[in-house]
């Protein structure tokens, strides 16, 4: 396989023709479908814009609305007829500049709606469209504004505002209808329409009626949708993912979090409307940076359905990314997905460290995040264009003649062709820049080369940047030019699909060098346009995504001027015979990873994700109802709870993590009823248990993981530890001494008889690899001479004797407890696993188990061991409450989960009242 598209590992053995990744995508499908896991067979895709545009009609004159306020920025803001963007996957959703053939609108008869074509994202669009071939498909979109014009647009083109504001006057467009004013049956009508709307695509696949995509639209409320895209995604995240941060930081940045309402508000709209037509088995595929919320807004609604979150954007190194002032949110959102994928390796590793340095979260052996045990994994695969398409396009008999003309006008001299929308990002300044270089460094190409130069307005178009490019092509034209010679054309507006292809064709070199890219599909279609005609090079910047699959490009930093006018010149000078061979690599890579193998390479990734996650042994929520019966209908109560992480929220500094009113108010009306028995069960010391919980009377601890026990009504503590050897503590101080003197941040805890090195406030990622070492260390040279065991546990290391377990408490506080009927039992950590299997011993299917005298009891007897019998228990299956905390697909011994502490605690008060409210249970 060559590196176009990965699923976390390179593997050199993956086919990744169309053909193989669908009979790939077939084969996972009947292999999890035989095991168990639940398909429906549909695939959901939820896109910020539906790809059709919905026009409403009213049906009297005075309903008609009044003429805009705003008339939009310039004619070329709103094209004649629809156009076609082209230049990234979806990332930027503002007009390209090739005009398209209008589409002949649909519309039912009788109906106030006319449904046609929204161009833009043609690469995300058609690669969607494609998996309608193998699968039902469903896409979820926002409708756009609603407009009395039947046209077809590019998205955001009325939209483009010319101000940085996302007040809803902005944004008025010609006849728009506000989505307020349309009535429930009309909306159902567009509903109904768009269920049976058939796309070009659809037509172009030959599929039948009735097949091919279906279209669900998301009712945004006006100002929230403006608020969200041309605020929060265009004003905050777009510039962010785009390293464009420091342009704002003086003026705007200071409301960065302006828009941040709107944003949560439709991310929730669209969530909501997924999870109203969501099927069991469905795979979603969430699409780009307007919606990074979604992913966890379903994984809350439905926890086990298999989410896939797509970025089309770049995504920012950890340190830009950091200055977010809703980081973690936007993290977290998107952590609730399966599986997260990138355009490119970089920007997957960029988005893996900024979960570990910005938010703290582990990677897994995998190589994904752990999320309280919710792991969601990272991959990377590139979109493509739908070659076959643009391949038929480049054939269009338009194209000769105007290919024609051009090359008469230009005779003689050398053709640069450039296309990139008017954004900063785009590095238009930084070319022109590099060209009027490359006429310095190189004065032989005076007067033999020109650059074409077509840039479209974008959405985030400035007059000070429109100003700034007309200024340089005013400066270097005068410079160089002359009456007969004008080095720089350019030609700010839309351009006609024809004239586009016929640029691309007769262009002697491709320049075409962003800033930053998610990816770029221009320079695809360049060489799919080249592929008849010079089989031209092509000038790449290195900070685009498609730079990394195009090897044969002649690649260049765009902030480096001489180097770029360098590249030019080599281009410029390259004999045939390299053209040809660079040509043919880069032909290849574009018509293999196209946009339809790219989709169906998602749907691939999926399905293995969710293969590798097992349903079966997703841990349901704890079941409320039945806890609370048999609560009830028990006549002794065991609740057997660890501290930090179940009953204490994970804190930075361990001396912090303190028990909260709602905690200690659980423990204390739990353990006044004579009917319960609680123990806090910890890795913490006793002094610390006994400084934050000592005054609750009833309650039992167990410090140090079993080390230690003081029982309920009791302030003396049993040490089992006393008779064993405990000589290697200060070894293991020494080695955590070493570790900590080389990582800032990092502590020791000593305890009795166990011992821990804390980094959670050190760098996370040279804490974790000291950690390791250290582990290393101590489980390779001291472990195997003593009797200790090394634990790794939430941003810790803990040595402590082998002898000693939670498990052993529990069976020790089971044996001595013979009559309990219910145990609640909650822990978060893997110290915890050892109590859940302690009673999972007790959960087969024998109606009652005996238990023998486990070690703690024996250790620490006065009497000889034999004087203990076995015991018979009470307990049966149905009273037994394992709970994991965390998420449903951690992995764990525990029959229940709960998210959180504070639920755990919620779980603890309610119980604790019902203790309060029903004397009568009372013994
Ligand atoms: O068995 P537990 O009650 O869960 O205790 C396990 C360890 O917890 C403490 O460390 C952890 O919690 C700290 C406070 O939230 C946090 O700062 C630290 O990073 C965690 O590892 C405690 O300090 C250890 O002694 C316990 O063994």
């Amino acid at each position: 396989m060559d590196s176009f598209a990965e699923h976390r590992r390179p593997s050199n053995t993956d086919d990744i023709s169309l053909v193989a990744v669908r009979e790939q995508v077939h084969k996972l499908e009947a292999d999890h479908r035989a095991s168990g896991i639940p398909l429906s067979g549909r695939i959901i895709h939820v896109c910020h814009y539906l790809p059709v545009v919905a026009s409403f009609a009213r049906k009297s004159r005075a309903d008609l609305p009044s003429p805009p306020q705003t008339p939009p920025a310039k004619s070329s803001d709103i094209p004649e007829s629809p156009v076609e963007a082209s230049s990234s996957g979806a990332g930027d959703a503002s007009a390209s500049s090739i005009e398209q053939p209008v589409p002949q609108p649909a519309k039912e008869k009788g109906s106030q709606w006319t449904l046609g074509v929204r161009y833009g994202h043609s690469a995300m669009v058609s690669g969607i469209a494609s998996l309608a071939a193998t699968h039902e498909q469903l896409v979820i979109g926002w409708t756009g504004d609603i407009t009395t014009a039947p046209v077809s647009l590019p998205p955001a083109a009325y939209g483009a505002p010319n101000t940085s504001t996302a007040s809803e006057s902005a944004y008025g467009a010609p006849g728009k209808v506000p989505v307020k004013d349309i009535a429930p049956e009309a909306r159902g009508e567009l509903e109904h329409m768009l269920k049976t709307y058939r796309s070009r695509e659809d037509i172009g696949m030959g599929l039948e009626e009735g097949r091919g995509t279906a279209y669900v639209p998301v009712w945004l409320d006006d100002r929230e949708a403006h608020g969200h895209y041309e605020g929060y995604c265009k004003q905050t995240l777009w510039p962010l993912f785009h390293y464009l941060l420091w342009q704002d930081v003086a003026t705007e940045y200071a409301s960065a979090d302006a828009h941040w309402p709107s944003y949560a508000a439709v991310n929730a709209a669209f969530a909501q409307r997924v999870a109203e037509v969501y099927r069991p088995g469905d795979l979603i595929w969430i699409h780009d940076y307007h919606l990074l919320l979604v992913p966890s807004l379903l994984r809350q609604a439905l926890p086990e359905a298999s989410v896939g979150l797509f970025v089309h954007t770049p995504f920012p190194s950890s340190e830009i990314f950091r200055c977010l002032p809703r980081r973690k949110e936007i993290l977290d959102g998107m952590l609730g997905a399966n599986l997260i994928c990138f355009q490119t390796y970089s920007y997957s590793r960029h988005f893996t460290s900024t979960c570990v340095r910005v938010c703290g979260y582990e990677i897994t052996s995998t190589g994904g995040i752990d999320v309280q045990g919710h792991v969601a994994a990272i991959a990377y695969c590139p979109v493509g264009v739908d070659a076959e398409r643009v391949e038929k396009d480049t054939l269009r008999p338009g194209i000769e003649p105007k290919a024609e003309a051009i090359r008469a006008l230009y005779e003689g001299k050398k053709i640069i062709v450039g296309r990139d929308k008017l954004d900063a990002v785009k590095g238009v300044v930084q070319k022109l820049r590099a060209f009027e270089k490359l006429l310095q460094d190189y004065p032989q190409w005076i007067g033999n080369v020109v650059l074409i130069q077509v840039t479209s307005p974008a959405l985030s178009d400035s007059p000070k940047l429109e100003r700034q490019v007309s200024e340089l092509v005013a400066h270097i034209n005068g410079e160089y030019g002359s009456l007969d010679f004008i080095p720089v054309h350019h030609y700010h507006q839309t351009i006609k699909k024809d004239e586009f292809y016929a640029l691309l064709s007769v262009a002697d070199l491709g320049v075409i060098t962003p800033l930053r890219d998610g990816m770029n599909t221009t320079s695809m279609e360049f060489v799919i346009a080249q592929e008849r005609s010079k089989r031209s090079p092509l000038v790449l910047s290195e900070f685009m995504g498609i730079s990394s699959n195009m090897a044969d490009a002649l690649q260049v930093n765009p902030w480096n001027l001489g180097e770029v006018a360098a590249a030019m010149h080599r281009g410029l000078m390259m004999t045939d015979e390299e053209k040809l061979n660079r040509h043919q690599q880069l032909y290849k890579t574009v018509t293999t990873h196209t946009s339809h193998t790219w989709a169906a390479m998602l749907a691939k990734m999926l399905l293995a994700q969710i293969g590798g996650q097992n349903f079966a042994r997703m841990t349901p929520p704890m079941p409320k109802d039945r806890l609370e019966s048999q609560y009830v209908s028990a006549k002794k109560r065991l609740f057997l709870l660890d501290y930090d992480g179940t009953l204490a929220p994970i804190v930075r500094v361990p001396s912090a993590a303190v028990p909260s009113p709602e905690t200690l108010e659980a423990l204390e009306r739990l353990s006044n009823d004579p009917q319960n028995v609680v123990f806090i069960i910890s890795g913490r010391d006793g002094a610390f248990l006994e400084q934050h919980l000592g005054h609750i009377k009833n309650l039992g601890m167990s410090a140090e993981h079993g080390g230690f026990v003081r029982e309920p009504g009791h302030r003396e503590w049993t040490n089992f530890t006393e008779s064993l050897d405990m000589d290697w503590m200060g070894e293991v101080l020494e080695i955590f001494k070493y570790y900590t003197e080389r990582t800032t941040g990092s502590l020791i805890e000593v305890k009795k008889s166990s011992i821990t090195w804390h980094y959670r406030a050190s760098d996370p990622e040279w804490g974790l690899f000291q950690c390791r070492q250290c582990q290393d260390l101590l489980e390779n040279n001291l472990a195997r001479k003593r009797p200790i065991e090394v634990l790794v546990g939430k941003k810790n290391l803990e040595v402590r004797p082998l002898a000693v377990n939670k498990g052993e408490i529990v069976k020790r506080i089971l044996y001595y407890n013979p009559d309990a009927e219910f145990v609640f039992c909650a822990g978060d950590d893997k110290t915890d696993e050892d109590m859940f299997r302690a009673l999972l011993l007790f959960q087969g299917d024998a109606e009652k188990a005996k238990l023998e005298p486990p070690l703690s009891v024996t250790l620490v007897a006065k009497e000889p061991a034999t004087h203990f019998e076995p015991v018979d228990l009470a307990l049966s299956r149905e009273g037994i409450f394992t709970t994991a905390v965390g998420h449903s697909t951690k992995r764990t011994l525990a029959a229940w989960h709960v998210t959180s502490p504070e639920e755990v605690i919620s779980h603890l008060l309610d119980l604790g009242r019902i203790s309060g409210a029903a004397p009568e249970n009372k013994l």
